[in-house]
């Protein structure tokens, strides 16, 4: 993602008559990441289709190239990786550039770590201002060591460069913030320690790197403990065998269209292929929660991930309180969400959203101005908003542009904004939208709008 500001692309999202046909979102964000990982770590050429390919994970793949795999597009989403097998990922020749994606970033560092290897990581403007001493301070336990290159000396953001440990130390760390990021950076760390790494996670988060690394054959165990908590396990040292993966759709893609069918009147809309992973499915159950109709059609597993058809019709929303021990299965899909509240009828009270602060954006405060500067009411508050619905009426829409800092769900939530009211929604940049869902604007024109 560029960081220059003179080739910022402004869109204006006008509004829609009802949205109607059928699409099938692009692959998982979070599954994409992981298969290019896995797949360079094992022996043999695993083949992954369905992938997305938004910048996001291309700044993975390029990475893992530069680190010794060979990964290559062989067709629409298909995608062949020939790995290097666990412990012998190449020192890396130039900066390893992670663009926008926190993702690669942390789960990359976590390779980096207990490989003999030096890489610097740089990225682009929003991406450098994220915390990274969430990795850094497991990481460095296990043995790796962290240098900032631009900002003070023992600075914790972008650019980095991380020195890895080999023998690295296997820990057991309890995860002070429930992140899925973190917890895959210290199990990515542990395939090449010596020995046993814990991590204990005592509130739940995507499980996709726990069922992918035991699709690829590590020995990881998932256990309970006394209070509740979960105790991932992994043996280190290990070899990875390839994979055909399937990836299945993105539910945090989805996000956008099930909330546009649901307030945009007159709306029927089917998405196909939506992974419903329970770690994942929070928007459903909370759109539901607020009235919304979503229908699971024909349930099946792709890539060992629950999937279904999701058929969607517009529906009178109420607000609710959202309950915050959901927050972890939807932790992306506020800012959509913010956007079906600004339109229910009644207030939708949102807590513990502390973890959005420190996303692409802040996209507590980012998305409270947008939805404001669009004519909606909303309270900020320290750990999430507080939002009074128009009940369905129309937005007023914006006057100037609103500002998305580098954030592609404050555009897409703002785009979907924009449909549901009188002047529009213009949004200062849609290129970020390409990190995680290039074919955005396009499948919402398809649909009518
Ligand atoms: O592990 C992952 O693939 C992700 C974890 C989440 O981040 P955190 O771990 O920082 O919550 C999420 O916001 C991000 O989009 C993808
Ligand atoms: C937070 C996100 O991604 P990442 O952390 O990988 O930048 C996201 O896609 O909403």
């Amino acid at each position: 993602m560029s960081h220059d500001t003179t080739s910022m692309r402004p869109h204006r999202f006008r509004p829609a008559g009802a949205l109607k046909g059928r699409i099938r979102v692009p692959g998982d964000k979070s599954i994409s990441h992981r298969s290019i990982m896995l797949g360079a770590l094992a022996v043999g050429e695993t083949r992954v289709t369905g992938l997305l390919e938004g910048e996001d994970v291309l700044a993975t793949a390029a990475a893992m190239r530069a680190m010794g795999a060979q990964v290559e597009r062989t067709g629409d989403g298909a995608w062949s990786v020939h790995g290097v097998g666990v412990g012998a990922l190449l020192q890396p020749q130039g900066p390893l550039d992670m663009g926008n994606s926190g993702t690669s970033t942390r789960l990359l560092m976590g390779l980096v770590a207990s490989h003999p290897i030096t890489a610097t990581f740089v990225g682009d403007a929003s991406l450098s201002k994220r915390p990274m001493g969430r990795v850094i301070d497991p990481l460095s336990t296990m043995g790796a060591s962290f240098e900032a290159t631009v900002s003070p000396k023992g600075s914790q953001t972008l650019p980095l460069i991380l020195k890895g440990a080999y023998p690295a130390v296997p820990i057991r760390y309890r995860l002070p913030m429930a992140s899925a990021q973190v917890k895959s950076a210290i199990l990515l760390a542990g395939l090449n320690t010596p020995g046993i790494t814990t991590v204990v996670e005592p509130i739940p988060t995507r499980d996709h790197s726990e069922r992918m690394l035991r699709g690829f054959g590590a020995d990881l165990s998932v256990e309970t403990d006394a209070d509740g908590a979960r105790v991932i396990s992994i043996r280190g040292e290990a070899e990875l065998k390839p994979q055909t993966i399937e990836v299945p759709g993105d539910p945090s893609s989805a996000a956008f269209f099930i909330v546009a069918a649901l307030v945009v009147p007159g709306s029927e809309v089917l998405i196909e292929n939506v992974g419903l992973n329970p770690t994942r499915a929070g928007i459903v159950e909370v759109l539901r929660q607020m009235g919304g109709s979503i229908e699971e059609l024909n349930p099946r597993e792709v890539g060992g991930e629950p999937v279904a058809d999701l058929l969607v019709r517009h529906s009178a929303l109420k607000g609710i309180a959202i309950d915050p021990s959901i927050v972890p299965s939807m932790v992306d899909e506020f800012p959509a969400l913010f956007v079906a509240a600004a339109l229910a009828d009644g207030v939708t009270t949102t807590t513990g959203l502390e973890e959005l602060r420190v996303k692409e954006s802040d996209r507590i405060s980012v998305m409270a101005a947008a939805l404001c500067a669009a004519g909606a009411t909303v309270i900020e508050q320290e750990d999430g908003l507080v939002i009074t619905g128009t009940g369905g009426e129309p937005l007023a829409g914006t006057a100037g542009a609103i500002a998305t800092h580098l954030d592609h769900r404050i555009a897409m939530s703002m785009a979907v904004a924009g449909l549901v009211s009188r002047t529009g929604v213009e949004v200062d940049d849609v290129r970020p939208i390409a990190t995680s869902f290039p074919t955005f604007q396009s499948m919402l024109e398809g649909l009518g709008a």
